[in-house]
């Protein structure tokens, strides 16, 4: 699985995919940034007149609740709909699942529309399966990635999703197959937005790879590489968000595969 990891960055290269995203006011810009970096083409759309269109020219679809209001919750009901009419292929990123009740009813109607991917954080990952006793601390997670393992086995089973919890480790579920990617920086969650770059990179890797659960690994195997190689070079948070959209852009393959920190069972 490590060499066709680097094949599926090629592909999104090559293929450069329109992503469709419906996303929050505060990573936009980020999103965007990390999805052209990488080779794709983003779209950031949300008004319900141009949605079906839009899911019908795009080859994937990213929704990611960051910051609701009700006139988004339509058009994000509406696209995942209309994403899984097509058979287009849609991750949600569960931004501060757990901390009202507005979003956990949101992510009830989001997942009943069956995504392809769901990717978060431990805490909101174990809120999306109910199963958090503690409470969430907003959009940032109390929680190490191993303690959301159960929960992402259950939403894998409930709604068929690979289930991916990013942190100091992102681990991706899917049945019975787990990959553990070990890459990454601490310095990655001083700058916001981060975990919703890896979701918008899940989205470019899901439009071009069939099998969905190698294309989550690669996705957040680009991100915790790039995060990392781009930490070594960086003074602070700032400095952090330039490199690391630099390296999202100029890695090679040398790079990729020596410093990847891969397990897969
Ligand atoms: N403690 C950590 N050590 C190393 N890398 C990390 C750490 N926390 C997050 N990362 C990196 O940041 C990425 C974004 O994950 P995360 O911070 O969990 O998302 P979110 O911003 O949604 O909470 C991860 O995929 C990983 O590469
Ligand atoms: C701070 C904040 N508030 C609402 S959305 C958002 C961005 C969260 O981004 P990430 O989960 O990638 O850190
Ligand atoms: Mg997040």
């Amino acid at each position: 699985m490590e060499h066709n990891l680097w094949n599926h960055v090629l592909q999104v290269r090559a293929q450069s995919p329109l992503v469709h995203n419906i996303t929050n006011y505060v990573v936009m810009n980020n999103t965007a940034n990390a999805l052209l970096a990488v080779g794709a083409s983003p779209i950031m759309a949300h008004a319900h007149a141009e949605i079906d269109e839009m899911v019908g020219i795009c080859q994937s679809l990213v929704v990611n609740i960051g910051t609701l209001d009700e006139y988004w919750v339509k058009a994000m009901l509406q696209a995942s709909t209309k994403a899984a009419e097509l058979k287009k292929p849609f991750v949600i990123d569960p931004v501060g699942a757990g901390a009202t009740s507005f979003r956990n009813d949101t992510l009830s109607k989001l997942l009943a529309t069956r995504p392809t991917v769901i990717r978060g954080n431990a805490s909101e990952i174990m809120a999306l399966a109910k199963q958090n006793t503690a409470t969430t601390k907003g959009v940032d997670s109390t929680a190490e990635s191993d303690e959301a393992i159960g929960a992402a086995i259950d939403l894998h089973r409930q709604f068929g999703a690979v289930v991916c919890i990013s942190g100091q480790t992102d681990i991706v579920v899917s049945g019975d197959r787990r990959s553990y990617v070990k890459n990454g920086s601490g310095l990655m969650t001083k700058v916001t937005g981060l975990g919703c770059s890896a979701t918008a990179l899940i989205g470019a890797f899901i439009a071009v790879v069939d099998d969905k659960f190698e294309a989550v690994t690669a996705a957040m195997a680009l991100m915790g590489l790039a995060g990392e190689l781009a930490s070594k070079q960086a003074a602070g948070p700032g400095s952090l968000q330039m490199h690391l959209l630099d390296k999202l852009y100029n890695i090679t393959e040398e790079e990729f595969s020596a410093h990847l920190q891969l397990v897969v069972k």
